[in-house]
């Protein structure tokens, strides 16, 4: 009898995946069962052929059961980036949100020391070293994977990578995945890719509560938008693809808004800068001005749900984008960060920018000759640059249920629970940055 379970761990005959293997409940009721069965023996001796009928029943049950376990337990991840901001939530939902998962793969250039205490569970985690602009690398990770979510990659807006750089780990990486699927027969592909492959364009034209298929001109020069735009396109035009074995790579894409959630080092930069400024902000957006943004909690569920049913919707989702959404409110960027950042003591000062338009593109341009002036000494890369001001000044709202009407996508996380763990993730770092 296939066992059944729940996206949700604990179902009837489901294991804990919470890096320990706690009671398996189907198994203790067993337990529980025939230790009944054998007080029963000792009431008296007519009962002994139902008994032992009984047993042999379940002594079959049980070793159907641990045999459909085992094949249950019988596909290979390969997350790529898993242990960055992202990708650490992505690895801990997979271990406890896919109970087919036999072997967790963590390829990434900087390991995190958080992998260790993942070993201890019943799925077997991988930790490997690797480089994706590494083809061989990649190839050695990737073989006997059956799905490989692909989220490393370089996010820099800041001017800290040179293009080149950029377009080596967003571009030639995804191009050594793709290829690294086609020769060792891993058929399925999620790639993580964003709302700026879409925009906002440098034209800064407004895209306002928009779907997958609302028309906006994509225009970008920015090396960021630009390799994820043709990475995604990579990964999109791979779909169909025969790997070796002979059956098509199934690809999909998904597009994050702005992440927010622990771990988010754009937020800790910001609130360090308030910190400094003695906990004032100053605002320099209009409030009017919408962006979207996305819990890291739900970015992660996207990830686990669209990895699981490509493989059983292959024809509807291969080759398909979806943008990451859930209930977030729509504010500008500045107003939606103090939902955290005023439980933690700060105040942003205004409310209409504190400075006219031109003296904020002045002070941008500024940052960036500075960038470029100290680059031989030293990397001064602020928040403020020619590129994050028109980002953060032209509105990119998403209003789609593409993913929940393809694969039954529902943000695993409400609104009050991602503000309440994103407000105690800050605090916590408040009580250590004090
Ligand atoms: N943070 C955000 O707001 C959004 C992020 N995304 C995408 O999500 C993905 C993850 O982003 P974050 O977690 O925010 O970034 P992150 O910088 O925290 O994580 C990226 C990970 O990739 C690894 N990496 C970088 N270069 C590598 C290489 N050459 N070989 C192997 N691993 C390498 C890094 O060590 C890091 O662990 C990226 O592809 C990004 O484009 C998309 C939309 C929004
Ligand atoms: C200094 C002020 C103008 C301040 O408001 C600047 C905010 C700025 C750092 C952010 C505004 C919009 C952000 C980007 C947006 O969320 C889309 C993104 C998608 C990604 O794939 C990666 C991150 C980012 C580019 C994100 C980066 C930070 C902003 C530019």
């Amino acid at each position: 009898m296939p066992v059944e379970r729940s996206g949700h761990q604990g179902g009837p005959c489901g294991k804990s995946r919470r890096g320990g293997v706690e009671a398996v409940p189907g198994m203790a009721r067993r337990e529980e069962q025939a230790e009944g069965d054998n007080h029963l023996s000792l009431a008296g001796n007519e009962r002994r052929p139902a008994l032992v009928a009984s047993l042999g029943t379940l002594g079959l049950w049980l070793q159907q059961d641990m045999a459909d376990s085992a094949q249950a337990q019988k596909l290979v991840y390969l997350v790529t980036g898993g242990c960055g901001f992202l990708g650490e939530h992505v690895v801990r939902m997979l271990l406890q949100q896919e109970p087919r998962l036999r072997e967790l793969r963590i390829f990434d250039l900087h390991l995190g020391p958080w992998l260790e205490e993942l070993k201890t569970g019943p799925v077997q985690v991988t930790a490997i070293q690797g480089d994706v602009t590494q083809a061989h690398e990649v190839a050695a990770a990737m073989a006997g994977a059956h799905v490989v979510i692909h989220m490393a990659g370089l996010v820099d807006v800041f001017g800290r990578a040179s293009p080149e750089t950029i377009h080596a780990v967003n571009v030639q990486g995804t191009k050594n995945v793709i290829e690294a699927c086609v020769q060792t027969g891993t058929q399925f592909l999620v790639y993580t890719s964003s709302m700026e492959v879409v925009g906002p364009n440098i034209k800064g034209h407004p895209f306002y509560r928009g779907n997958e298929d609302t028309p906006y001109e994509a225009v970008h020069r920015h090396p960021y938008p630009c390799s994820k735009a043709l990475a995604e396109q990579l990964v999109l035009e791979a779909n169909g693809r025969k790997v070796r074995g002979g059956l098509p790579l199934v690809t999909c894409a998904l597009r994050p808004t702005g992440i927010y959630g622990e771990g988010h080092q754009i937020m800790r930069d910001i609130y360090h800068q308030g910190l400094r400024l003695g906990g004032r902000l100053f605002r320099a957006i209009p409030a009017s001005v919408e962006h979207g943004r996305v819990y890291v909690g739900n970015v992660a569920w996207m990830h686990v749900l669209v990895a699981r049913e490509l493989q059983q919707r292959a024809a509807l989702m291969g080759g398909q984008v979806y943008f990451c959404y859930d209930k977030s409110p729509y504010k500008s960027y500045e107003d939606f960060n103090m939902e955290f950042l005023g439980p933690c003591g700060l105040r942003l000062v205004g409310t209409r920018p504190l400075l006219p338009y031109w003296l904020l593109m002045l002070l941008a341009a500024l940052n960036a000759l500075l960038q470029w002036l100290l680059r031989p000494l030293l990397l001064y890369a602020p928040l403020l640059n020619p590129y994050t001001l028109a980002m953060a000044n032209t509105t990119f709202t998403v209003s789609t249920n593409k993913a929940q009407r393809h694969f039954g996508y529902e943000p695993l996380f409400s609104w009050e629970e991602s503000r309440t763990r994103t407000i105690r993730w800050m605090q916590t770092m408040d009580s250590s940055a004090q």
